[in-house]
């Protein structure tokens, strides 16, 4: 991706960072235990690039041409999502990817997430965003959340964005 995107190789030294990455295990509750259809609203993820080991039970949807695709499950196959930090250091080339978890009925769904960030303090440049640093694109998140109850984004930091 790198070498696609023609990236500038000081730019990708502090945007993609091994150090920074997590790893996150999930486990839904089947639906009869919960009441609730949806284990995870749909967002786009903040990071560079989420992978996604999901088990057999699916519930994985993106949001593609105007519709939710279910992502059927395929053994030994892993997932990668683009993230906003992706989106955003390659001038919109890549653009993240809205999803969303369903819970199945039945059956509980677990999935293993490795999210890889940029270093907290290094500044994201782009044509696109007004130069940021991932700390505070996660603050802008974080406020968002609590002040309007969603997420709003890189459109924060779009250039020339209506304030
Ligand atoms: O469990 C999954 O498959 C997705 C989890 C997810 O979207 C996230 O943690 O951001
Ligand atoms: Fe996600």
């Amino acid at each position: 991706m790198v070498k696609n995107l023609n990236l500038c190789p000081k730019q990708t030294e502090c945007s993609l960072d091994e150090s920074t990455g997590f790893v996150r295990l999930y486990r839904y509750p089947s639906g009869s235990s919960v009441d609730k259809s949806w284990g995870m609203m749909e967002h786009t993820d903040s990071s560079l690039l989420s992978i996604v080991n999901q088990d057999q039970v699916g519930g994985l949807e993106i949001f593609k041409d105007n519709k939710w695709l279910l992502v059927n499950p395929i053994s030994n196959t892993l997932l990668v999502h683009i993230g906003d930090m992706m989106q955003a250091i390659s001038d919109d080339r890549y653009m993240s990817v809205k999803h969303r978890v369903r819970v199945n009925k039945q059956e509980e769904r677990l999935s293993v997430c490795y999210f890889v960030f940029p270093e907290k303090g290094s500044v994201v440049h782009s044509s696109k965003y007004k130069p940021f640093t991932y700390t505070e694109f996660q603050q802008q998140v974080q406020n968002d959340t609590n002040t309007l109850g969603y997420k709003v984004g890189l459109q924060r930091f779009k250039l020339n964005a209506p304030v």
